[in-house]
């Protein structure tokens, strides 16, 4: 039997797909997995290093990657609770925003949304979320993934979630991360494997939570909500297709992305 070696992210919205099987369970796919940060993956992808990977939406297009699923994905359909601007006030025009060094999707996202809004001066630094914090002259920061989480960032008076801006302005979810391959048959051959995943995660959804909120340190119910009601890794056929290419085509629109690429959506 093959091996395939897949890429997962370490970030809490990706538990259900990566975290649930039991490593020894016989499966008929034999998986490797590797965890690590979007971005990390993508360069691993790229480097063939791994056949399958979750990589950001953004790093699919920059490379024009050849395929992706579209039966698993991260995404949201209103309030994502973990991709927010954080600022001490109103954003005026020329303010200076610190960007996470760990995204490659939810800058453009950003860059996107205030365009979209009207500002033509916003200044923007990239920094790591330690960095961001000492930063005095930094009037606002987009931070992605599990710091939004730690205690002490939602005591800043504004909180914009991404996620409801973006639902609030196109009126449909957003895509974060895709699963990609530059082999369509590597895509189909993990896809029981990450069908598998999921369905564990449907069926014992309540224990799962109940474990890792101590280890997280995130409250039960919040949780829970975080990964039912505001992270989707599901989404109509349809809605995997034209939320992708919407995000593409704004690239475009706003100078973000050269061109726009073909690629196929497999199931
Ligand atoms: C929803 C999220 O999406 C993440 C955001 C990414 C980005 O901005 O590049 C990449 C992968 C996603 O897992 C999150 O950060 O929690």
């Amino acid at each position: 039997m093959k091996t395939l070696h897949f890429g997962g992210i370490d970030f809490i919205n990706a538990y259900p797909l990566v975290r649930t099987l039991p490593p020894d369970r016989n499966s008929n796919v034999k998986v490797e997995l590797t965890l690590a940060e979007p971005s990390q993956l993508y360069e691993k992808l790229l480097q063939h290093a791994l056949d399958v990977a979750m990589i950001p939406t953004y790093s699919f297009f920059e490379n024009a990657l050849p395929a992706m699923s579209g039966n698993y994905v991260i995404a949201s359909d209103g309030p994502v609770r973990s991709v927010c601007l954080y600022s001490q006030k109103q954003l005026e025009d020329g303010a200076l925003i610190a960007l996470d060094a760990k995204s490659r999707t939810s800058v453009r996202m950003l860059k996107i949304l205030l365009n979209e809004t009207g500002y033509q001066h916003i200044r923007y630094v990239s920094l790591p979320f330690e960095a961001m914090l000492l930063r005095k002259d930094i009037d606002a920061f987009l931070l992605i993934g599990d710091d939004n989480f730690q205690a002490g960032i939602p005591d800043l008076p504004l909180c914009i979630d991404l996620g409801k801006w973006w639902k609030e302005t196109f009126d449909t979810p957003f895509i974060y991360a895709v699963i990609a391959a530059f082999e369509k048959e590597n895509l189909v051959q993990v896809h029981p494997w990450l069908h598998e995943n999921y369905k564990f995660w449907e069926k014992n959804r309540t224990a799962f939570v109940n474990t890792w909120c101590c280890k997280l340190n995130i409250p039960e119910p919040e949780l829970l909500h975080y990964l039912t009601k505001n992270i989707l890794h599901t989404l109509n056929p349809g809605q995997v297709e034209s939320g992708v290419q919407l995000f593409q085509e704004l690239c475009v629109k706003y100078g973000l992305l050269r061109r726009i690429n073909s690629y196929q959506v497999f199931f």
